[in-house]
């Protein structure tokens, strides 16, 4: 087996979802994909609770973050088609059957394994919503993007981090992008955008790019072009049929120093604690 193969088949995927609800579909949805034996799901669990520098935290080498967002990008119910979820018996049917086991399965029995469940988002996107209520919920969403993604930069081991929303505004996606590349924790440990040329070759050529003015609104920096390259959007109603979508990427190279010394002073206080408390 390829080296690099084997070290994927040896990862697990750690999913955190603090919502119970979502966290259950989650899981049926992961068991219909058959991806149960890779995906461990921290159901309940928040994000911001987790300790990077605590296994299995600590371990983590790249992070995918996808969190609430105002949602504006979503393509109303009635303007789309409708997207049926799988059902289990389709799947079963389109694997590879061995060759010992001639046997056919049903391809459809009808019954769907799971319901399509509503899956609403905590702060569903009001068409009508005020200015001022807007600006309230935006404000209160990009302060806890950015603080996840500010989070998401903390563990140790961490390489590659991506932060998507469907949100169509800047201040949930340039903005906190920009924030987050200025933050202490991005320069302490060395994060930076990942360019568009260094992008796999989809993105590299995906047309719609960062909204370059709303990131001059809040950097000077003279390679504020670069960012928004780095920085895919989806627009809802153009002719490539997307809804909107924003999506970017996050690398840093090299060994931490931050984290290593982080780690040697835990472990002198460890060291200390345990001749002083008693225990
Ligand atoms: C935009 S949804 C994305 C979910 C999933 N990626 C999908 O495409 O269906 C954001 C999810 O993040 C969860 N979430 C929000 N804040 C969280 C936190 N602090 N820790 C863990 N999950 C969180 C929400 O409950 C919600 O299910």
């Amino acid at each position: 087996m390829h080296e690099r193969e084997s070290a994927a088949r040896k990862s697990t995927i750690y999913a955190c979802e603090r919502d119970k609800t979502r966290a259950l579909t989650l899981q049926q949805m992961v068991r219909i994909a058959g991806a149960e034996g890779l995906v461990t799901i921290e159901a309940c669990q928040d994000f911001l609770r987790v300790n990077p520098n605590q296994p299995p935290w600590n371990g983590v080498g790249a992070l995918l973050l996808d969190p609430s967002c105002s949602g504006s990008g979503i393509v109303g119910r009635d303007e789309v088609l409708e997207v049926v979820l799988p059902r289990e018996a389709v799947i079963e049917a389109s694997k590879p059957q061995s060759k010992k086991r001639k046997r056919k399965l049903p391809v459809e029995t009808g019954r769907p394994i799971m319901d399509t469940p509503e899956i609403p988002e905590k702060t569903p996107f009001k068409e009508d919503e005020l200015p001022v209520q807007l600006s309230t919920r935006l404000t209160a969403l990009s302060t806890f993007q950015l603080k996840l993604l500010l989070h998401a930069f903390e563990f140790p081991k961490a390489r590659k981090i991506t932060y998507s929303t469907c949100s169509i505004y800047a201040q949930e996606n340039e903005h906190v992008v920009i924030k987050a590349l200025d933050s202490p924790i991005a320069k302490r440990r060395g994060w930076r955008i990942l360019q568009r040329h260094e992008k796999i070759s989809g993105m590299k050529a995906w047309e719609i790019r960062g909204d370059l003015q709303a990131c001059r609104e809040v950097s000077e920096a003279e390679d504020v072009e670069k960012v928004a390259e780095a920085c895919i959007r989806c627009e809802k109603g153009t002719k490539e049929g997307t809804q909107g979508f924003f999506v970017t990427a996050f690398v840093r190279d090299g060994e931490d120093q931050a984290a290593q010394e982080l780690l040697e002073e835990e472990e002198e206080w460890e060291g200390l604690s345990d001749g002083s408390d008693g225990s």
